[in-house]
């Protein structure tokens, strides 16, 4: 098979099988070596196709089903989900109805089928993108519209569902004193650029200007603004953004994960930049040292970044979670210990679920009297008053700035220890 775009979507359909019959994260199937073989512009395209048909996926099964009378193999069901989803992206009908026979026709097992992805294609390509119009925003399953129904209400959950369909802008994060080429300045101060663009082709990319940060993944080392020459401790760094606006701001930075590959993506990314900070590679419950300021940004459901990882309501259930949140707060204890008296420790999650945000919190703060919420480091430009919750931490979420394009959904509190 040489055609490069049928290359790419055999991968992307390699991909959905993984994410929606292993329930794997894309991130895994990459790491795995998933795409590999591709040249950069099919992985980059392959990849985009199996986001794209992920996103679109409840409107494409609607679609399909009028033509199905029973599901086919998952691989052939994907193949069609792929294809409905390029149709209503305008995809000529042509070029995606035969790739997709042509796809199906070299597979040893379902081979057969070719005929019936020949007929359903070719009957959905009749006025794809009118249907697909008409059709309802895709919705969250069941297992997280549920306790985010619960914890933000209906409408909240809609707006999310809309900002998760829409998928996500590209936002940079500037160092002092750098100037972008392109995009626009957020309230908040980082700089978005709607529309796709290859990021290592941008200005300013190869001099180490800017890094690629959502808005809202910004917030936490604002918050936290560390004085030049403080030492500070990033305790789950990788890859690094965090890290990066942390020395960038002057401090002594300490960069703590305890994933080996994920740090050397750390040190690319201060590479890059020409920033500094001490790398370790370890388990933060177990470092030690005393700082006057940490950041922990803490491991998560990631449930707060489904615009830009849309795999994650498919190959997830939440089954995991509730180690996550007892490691979330096993975490702030220890860090507690860390923490000069007079120092402050912000902590975020990229999370929607209050269990891991406002909820540790409160407890912390019941747990540990010498503790309070710093709620003036929380009064940053762009940051709006009705963002802040009642523990005095900062909720963010994907339905928030709709007009703008978005934003990641993220949970950041300074919390500041008795001096
Ligand atoms: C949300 S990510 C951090 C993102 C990072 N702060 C940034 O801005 O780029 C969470 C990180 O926690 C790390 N991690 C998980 N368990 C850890 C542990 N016990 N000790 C240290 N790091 C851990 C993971 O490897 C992962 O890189």
């Amino acid at each position: 098979m040489n055609d490069t775009a049928t290359r790419a979507r055999q991968s992307a359909i390699y991909l959905l099988d993984q994410i929606l019959g292993e329930h794997r994260l894309m991130s895994e199937c990459l790491a795995a070596g998933a795409l590999d073989k591709l040249a950069a512009e099919d992985r980059a395209r392959a990849q985009r196709l199996a986001l794209d048909t992920l996103r679109g996926l409840e409107r494409a099964d609607r679609m399909l089903n009028k033509h199905l009378q029973k599901k086919p193999p998952l691989p052939v069901l994907n193949a069609l989900r792929l294809g409905v989803v390029e149709l209503a992206g305008g995809e000529a009908a042509h070029g995606v109805v035969n790739s997709m026979v042509e796809i199906t026709a070299r597979s040893r097992r379902h081979g057969r089928l070719k005929g019936l992805v020949n007929a359903v294609l070719r009957k959905v390509a009749v006025d794809t993108s009118k249907h697909w119009e008409l059709l309802r925003v895709p919705r969250l399953p069941k297992w997280l519209r549920t306790p985010l129904a619960q914890a933000w209400g209906a409408n909240a959950v809609a707006g999310m569902e809309r900002a998760h369909f829409a998928g996500a802008p590209l936002d940079l994060t500037l160092k002092p004193g750098a100037t972008a080429a392109e995009g626009n300045m957020l309230p908040t101060g980082s700089v978005r650029i709607d529309g796709p663009v290859q990021v290592t082709a941008l200005p300013g990319y190869e001099a180490g200007d800017w890094w690629v940060q959502d808005a809202a993944a910004a917030l936490p080392a604002r918050v936290l603004a560390a004085q030049p020459g403080e030492a500070v401790l990033d305790l789950c760094a990788a890859p690094g953004g965090k890290t990066l606006q942390l020395a960038a701001q002057g401090a002594v930075v300490t960069a703590l994960d305890l994933s080996e590959s994920r740090m050397r993506r750390v040190r690319e990314n201060l590479d890059r930049t020409g920033l500094s900070a001490e790398l370790v590679v370890g388990d933060a419950l177990e470092h030690q040292g005393s700082y006057d300021a940490i950041l922990l940004d803490a491991p998560c459901s990631a449930t707060g970044t489904i615009r830009r990882h849309p795999d994650l309501p498919h190959a997830k259930d939440g089954s995991e979670f509730g180690e996550l949140i007892e490691l979330q707060a096993r975490m702030l204890a220890h860090a507690h210990t860390l923490l000069k008296p007079g120092g402050r420790l912000v902590y975020c999650t990229c999370s929607l679920l209050p269990d891991e945000g406002e909820v540790q919190i409160e407890e912390v703060l019941e747990q540990f009297p010498d503790l309070s919420a710093d709620r003036a480091a929380l009064d940053l430009p762009g940051v709006k008053p009705g963002w802040i919750t009642q523990e005095g931490g900062l909720r963010l979420r994907p339905d928030y700035w709709a007009e703008r394009g978005g934003m990641d959904g993220f949970y950041i509190a300074c919390l500041r220890k008795v001096g």
